[in-house]
């Protein structure tokens, strides 16, 4: 199985390039892992947020593949702690056979046809980060995840 992130737009700041990257590294000891970039929309501020999210979520859904396994991360979405999210890739890990495909949507949130698109949705707090921000948050849980998975001493608690 395969893990894969899927965003809107690049990762713009540097610092965040950076600390996404070194997880993404980490990552891949563990797992197949990769994160593809839907290219974001040109001229936005002709758009409405509704459009927006409407012209997105058609990029979203045209990236998907048959067989995807398909979880937006959403802040209304099922909250785990760190070891419960670990159980829940595992199970992941035995019942995915393709690719578990997690979608981080554009700044205004994800269109209908996307949540209609969906098999679940994970929330990482019930705080709201920005759609750049979350994706380093998203990788380190991955991360963590499958480190409690291999008995690494990464996580404590
Ligand atoms: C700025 S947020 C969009 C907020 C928008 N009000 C909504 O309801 O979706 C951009 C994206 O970041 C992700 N995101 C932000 N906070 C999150 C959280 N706490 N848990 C999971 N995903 C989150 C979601 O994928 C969201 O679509």
């Amino acid at each position: 199985m395969k893990f894969t992130l899927l965003v809107v737009g690049r990762t713009v700041e540097k610092h965040f390039i950076t600390a996404i990257n070194d997880y993404t590294e980490r990552t891949k000891r563990y797992a197949s892992f990769d994160m593809e970039v839907i290219p974001e929309l040109k001229n936005t501020k002709s758009l409405t947020p509704e459009l927006q999210k409407e012209k997105e979520g058609e990029l979203i859904l045209k990236s998907l593949q048959p067989g995807d396994v398909v979880v937006l991360l959403d802040e209304h979405g099922k909250e785990f702690r760190s070891i419960e999210f670990a159980n829940w890739i595992e199970r992941k890990m035995h019942t995915v056979s393709k690719r578990l495909v997690f979608i981080i949507g554009g700044p205004y949130g994800f269109s209908p046809a996307v949540y209609a698109a969906a098999h679940e949705k994970i929330s990482l707090s019930k705080m709201t980060f920005s759609h750049q921000m979350i994706r380093l948050i998203f990788i380190e849980q991955l991360y963590r995840g499958l480190s409690i998975l291999h008995n690494s001493p990464y996580h404590h608690e």
